[in-house]
C-alpha cells in the first residue's frame, strides 16, 4: 500500500468538557466564573497549543512552561494546568489557572479520559529495553500487516496510522500526543498499536493511562546514564511497565541477568524466553540442550541464510515451532521471538504468528546494506548502534562476512552530545575490539564540544589492551564515511554506526540535513533498491 507522509502528528479535537469536569478529573476545583469555559484538547507545548487546550505549563529541566502561558494564550488556549510556582509565572496571561502540586503525574490519565481511553479500543503492544524496541515494534507491525490487520506503530523512526506515515520527534511522545494519536487511530479503525516505551517516557509519565495489552522486554545495558543517575534506576523505570498499572502481561528475553531479574520481579504474569544455547552457523542445524537459563521457550536450533536465520523454537509441553528471522544478525533473534511471543499471548496462533513475521520487511537504518557493491567496492552497512552493546553486536554480526570477503571490517562511529557520557569510551573500546579499522567521528554533538566527545571515543579506542585496530580520527561525518570506504577496499565492509535512519545531524541547536545512507549512496552508486545486508552470522554474543 502507498504511503502518504505528514509533517506533524494529526489531531482532532477531543470531545468538548467543562473546565469544571477538567479539574473535577484533576482532583480540584475552578472558580464558578469559569467553570463552564470549553476545553477540547490538552497540550504541553506552548508552541502547538491549539484553540480549546489546556495549556500544561510543566516544570522541568530547563525551564518552566508557566513562562509561555502568554504565548499559549494568543494560541488560544482556553485554560493553563500548572503547579503553584507555575501559577505566579502565568498570572499575567489572563487565562484561568487549575493548579495542582504535581500536574505532570496527572497528565496521562487526563489526556486518556480526555480522548476517550483510545488505548482500551485497541490491541496495544508496548515494547521497552535498551535495544531492540524499533526492531521488535516493526517486525510486530510487519507480521500483523501480513496477517490483514490494521495496524498503527509508535517509535523513534516513525509514527505510522494504518498507511499514513508521520515523522516521530521521540521514541515515545509526551502523554497529550499519544492520547490524540491513539484516539485518531481508533477513527480510522487500527485494531493493533505496536509502540516502543523508552525509559524516559516510563519516568516522566508519557504512558500514564494507558494498560497494555503485552508488554515486551528486549534487553539491558548501559545507555542514559545522563538521565538515570545508576543502572539500578534504569532497570527500576523499565521494570516499571511490568506492573498491573501499566500492562496486563509480559514477554521477557532472559538472555541478560536484567531480564532474568525483571522475570523474577514483574508485577504482571510473564512468559520468558532465551536465544542462548551453543547453536551456532553452518549448514546444518546445531542442536543445544544444555543451556541452564530457565525459560518457557528456547530457541534450541537455528540457522543464518542471507539476509535472515530459520530457527526452531521449542516451548511448554513439548511444543516446537519453525520460525524465521527476517532480519540480518543473531540479534534479531531475539526481537523475533519477542515479537512472537508477544502475538502468541495476545491469542494469535503460534504458526501464524510465525508465518507472518517470516514476511516482516526491513526496519529502515538497522543493519541496511546500502549503496552499490562488487566491482571494486566495499559492502556498506548503516546502523543504529549507539551504545557500548549494540556496537560490538552489530559488529559482531558482520566479522563472518569480513572474514568470509578475506577484508578489513571498518567501522565509522561518534556518539551523541547531551547524552550519557560514560558510554562514549566504552562505544570506542567496543570499536576497537571487534573492528580492524576505527573512525572517529560526530553524531549530533548538540551543545557539546564536538572534539571533546571524539576525544571520550578516543580514548576508550585507544586504551584496549591487546586490540589491533587502527584508530583514526576524521571530525566531518560526511569525510569520515568516505575514509571509511576507502579503509574498507573492494574487500572490506564498513559500518556506518549511530544515526541509521536519521536525516539530520545536530549541531549547537541547528539541525543540519544529513543522511549517512545518502552520503554512501553518493560514494558507491544506487543499487535498484536497499536489500538487508548478506551476512553470514556467527555467534555474535
Ligand atoms: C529528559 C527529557 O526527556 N526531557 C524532556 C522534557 O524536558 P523537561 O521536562 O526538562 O522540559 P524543559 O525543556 O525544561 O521545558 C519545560 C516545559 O516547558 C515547555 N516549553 C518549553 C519551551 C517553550 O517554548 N514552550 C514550552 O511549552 C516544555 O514543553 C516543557 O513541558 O520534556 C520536554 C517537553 O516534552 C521534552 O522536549 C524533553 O525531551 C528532551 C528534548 C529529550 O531530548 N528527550 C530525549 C532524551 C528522550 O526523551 N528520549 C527518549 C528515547 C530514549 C531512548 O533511546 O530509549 C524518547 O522517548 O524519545
Ligand atoms: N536484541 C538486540 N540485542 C542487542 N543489540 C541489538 C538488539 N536489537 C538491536 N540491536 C542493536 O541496537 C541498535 C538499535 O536497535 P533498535 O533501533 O531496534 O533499538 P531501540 O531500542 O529502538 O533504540 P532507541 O531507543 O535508541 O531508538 C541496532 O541498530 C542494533 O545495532
Ligand atoms: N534515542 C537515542 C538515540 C541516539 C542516537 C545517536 N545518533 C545520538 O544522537 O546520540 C537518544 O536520543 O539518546
Amino acid at each position: 500500500m502507498a504511503s502518504t507522509t505528514v509533517p506533524v502528528p494529526p489531531r482532532d479535537p477531543a470531545p468538548a468538557r467543562s473546565l469544571a469536569d477538567v479539574a473535577d478529573v484533576l482532583g480540584t476545583t475552578v472558580p464558578d466564573t469559569v467553570r463552564d469555559i470549553s476545553i477540547t484538547g490538552v497540550c504541553l507545548d506552548s508552541r502547538a497549543v491549539r484553540p480549546g487546550d489546556l495549556y500544561a505549563a510543566l516544570p522541568g529541566a530547563r525551564t518552566h512552561g508557566a513562562r509561555f502561558a502568554r504565548g499559549a494564550a494568543e494560541l488560544g488556549a482556553a485554560a493553563v494546568l500548572t503547579d503553584p510556582a507555575g501559577a505566579e509565572l502565568a498570572a499575567d496571561s489572563g487565562l484561568p489557572l487549575v493548579v495542582v502540586p504535581a500536574p505532570r503525574e496527572l497528565l496521562g490519565g487526563l489526556a486518556a479520559w480526555l480522548f476517550g481511553a483510545p488505548a482500551e479500543q485497541m490491541l496495544t503492544f508496548g515494547v521497552t529495553g535498551t535495544n531492540g524496541k524499533t526492531t521488535t515494534t516493526f517486525l510486530l507491525d510487519g507480521a500483523l500487516r501480513a496477517g490483514g490487520r490494521r495496524c498503527g506503530l509508535i517509535g523513534t523512526v516513525m509514527t505510522r496510522i494504518v498507511d499514513e506515515q508521520i515523522d516521530s520527534k521521540r521514541t515515545t511522545p509526551e502523554a497529550p500526543d499519544l492520547a490524540a494519536l491513539m484516539a485518531q487511530m481508533v477513527r480510522r479503525g487500527v485494531e493493533v498499536c505496536s509502540m516502543e516505551v523508552s525509559s524516559h517516557a516510563l519516568s516522566m509519565g508519557r504512558v500514564d493511562g494507558i494498560r497494555f495489552d503485552v508488554a515486551g522486554f528486549t534487553n539491558l545495558s548501559q545507555d542514559h546514564l545522563d538521565f538515570h543517575p545508576t543502572m539500578e534506576d534504569y532497570f527500576a523505570a523499565k521494570a516499571d511497565l511490568f506492573t498491573p498499572a501499566r500492562a496486563k502481561q509480559g514477554v521477557v528475553c532472559v538472555d541478560d541477568e536484567w531480564g532474568r531479574r525483571l522475570a523474577r520481579e514483574s508485577g504482571v504474569p510473564v512468559v520468558t524466553f532465551t536465544t542462548l544455547g551453543p547453536w551456532s552457523s553452518g549448514d546444518d542445524f546445531a542442536t543445544s540442550s544444555s543451556s541452564t537459563i530457565d525459560a518457557d521457550w528456547r530457541v534450541t536450533a537455528a540457522r543464518p541464510h542471507e539476509g535472515g536465520t530459520d530457527f526452531v523454537l521449542a516451548g511448554p509441553d513439548g511444543v516446537t515451532l519453525d520460525a524465521r528471522c527476517p532480519l540480518p544478525g543473531e540479534f534479531n533473534v531475539a526481537n523475533t521471538v519477542l515479537a512472537l511471543l508477544m502475538l502468541v499471548v495476545s491469542g494469535t496462533a503460534p504458526g501464524d504468528a510465525a508465518r507472518w513475521l517470516a514476511a516482516a520487511p526491513a526496519v529502515p537504518g538497522r543493519m541496511e546494506q546500502v549503496g552499490l557493491t562488487g566491482s571494486g567496492r566495499p559492502l556498506a552497512v548503516v546502523d543504529y548502534a549507539h551504545t557500548p552493546d549494540a556496537v560490538a553486536t552489530a559488529l559482531r554480526a558482520l566479522r563472518p562476512s569480513a572474514s568470509g570477503r578475506n577484508g578489513p571490517l571498518v567501522v565509522v562511529i561518534g556518539a551523541g552530545g547531551d547524552r550519557d557520557r560514560d558510554k562514549r569510551p566504552k562505544m570506542g573500546a567496543e570499536a576497537a575490539r571487534h573492528a580492524d579499522v576505527v573512525v572517529v567521528t560526530d553524531d549530533n554533538p548538540r551543545s557539546e564540544v564536538p572534539a571533546r566527545i571524539r576525544a571520550s571515543v578516543l580514548e576508550g579506542a585507544r586504551s584496549v589492551n591487546g586490540a589491533t585496530a587502527e584508530v583514526l580520527e576524521v571530525a566531518d561525518r560526511r569525510e569520515a564515511i568516505a575514509t571509511g570506504v576507502r579503509m574498507a577496499g573492494p574487500n572490506g565492509i564498513v559500518l556506518v554506526a549511530g544515526k541509521g535512519h536519521e536525516r539530520g545531524q545536530e549541531v549547537a541547536g541547528v539541525v543540519h540535513p544529513f543522511d549517512d545512507r545518502e552520503v554512501l549512496v553518493g560514494l558507491l552508486g544506487r543499487p535498484g533498491g536497499t536489500q538487508p545486508v548478506p551476512v553470514s552470522q556467527g555467534r555474535n554474543r
